[in-house]
């Protein structure tokens, strides 16, 4: 794997962006990664190739050293060929991570299958698990055993309208979520219609970062990103994440 994210204090912000101007916008609103999606192609939309050609370029000749990340599109992983030719794909284009979906599914035998191969493929590779129909305990403990092989594990959501995270997974499983993975020697992020409201509850869950792309809009998340609003999430931080300061909230126990 040539990129390597190192654990830091603190939480970091990933937000997701489709235009050369909207990564230049998060850049300089503070995120911490740069995640290269298209929004209105659903929740791990991918963009085309040459626009992540176009973004990483733009990024990188114009001294920006963030990570950048990008999704390779809700491809099915019962078509194992199909997504790994993709993740190359996406990788040679030049960003630093590529994030791949594993919703769940009744059989959990095709998302180890990905996951070990994602793993071995050579690219530093983020994991998505979709949150929406809860997790499969057993492929998670598949992800958190491949440990540093993978860069990090996200999970996200795929309805965007059906509330956040916190509406489709209990704290309880989430909190337990982050410590597995945690525990594995992986970063963990999360994501999922997360808005400023959230972080409290977001940072008492202790993860490496948080995934945003709704909250960084004026409307909904296909929509303009607004650099006041990415902004306005990298000036929460410092304050709550100051201990004593972040309220500890069990939106779902
Ligand atoms: O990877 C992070 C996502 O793009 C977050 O999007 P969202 O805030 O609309 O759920």
């Amino acid at each position: 794997m040539s990129f390597h994210l190192s654990r830091q204090e603190g939480l970091r912000l990933l937000v997701s962006v489709r235009t050369v101007e909207e990564a230049w916008q998060a850049a300089e609103g503070g995120a911490d990664f740069i995640d290269l999606k298209e929004p209105r192609a659903g929740a791990l939309g991918g963009l085309p190739e040459a626009t992540l050609r176009a973004i990483v370029q733009s990024l990188r000749s114009g001294g920006s050293t963030l990570a950048i990340s990008a999704t390779i599109g809700d491809l099915p992983l019962t078509d194992l060929p199909a997504v790994m030719t993709r993740v190359h794909a996406v990788a040679a284009c030049g960003v630093d991570i590529v994030k791949v979906g594993i919703p769940r599914t009744a059989d959990g035998a095709p998302a180890m299958a990905a996951l070990d191969a994602l793993a071995a493929c050579g690219h530093a590779i983020v994991p998505v698990f979709i949150a929406d129909q809860g997790l499969d305990a057993a492929v998670v403990a598949h992800a958190a055993a491949l440990g540093p092989r993978l860069a990090g594990v996200m999970v996200d959501t795929q309805d965007k309208l059906a509330g956040s995270l916190f509406d489709a997974m209990p704290m309880a499983d989430l909190r337990h979520f982050v410590h597995t993975l945690r525990a594995a020697g992986q970063l963990v992020g999360l994501a999922g219609a997360l808005r400023l409201q959230h972080l409290p509850a977001v940072l008492s869950l202790a993860p490496d970062f948080a995934g945003f792309r709704s909250a960084v809009c004026a409307g909904d998340r296909r929509g303009a990103l607004e650099v006041a609003r990415v902004r306005a999430l990298r000036q929460a931080l410092p304050s709550l994440a100051t201990p004593g300061q972040a309220q500890v909230i069990d939106l779902r126990s």
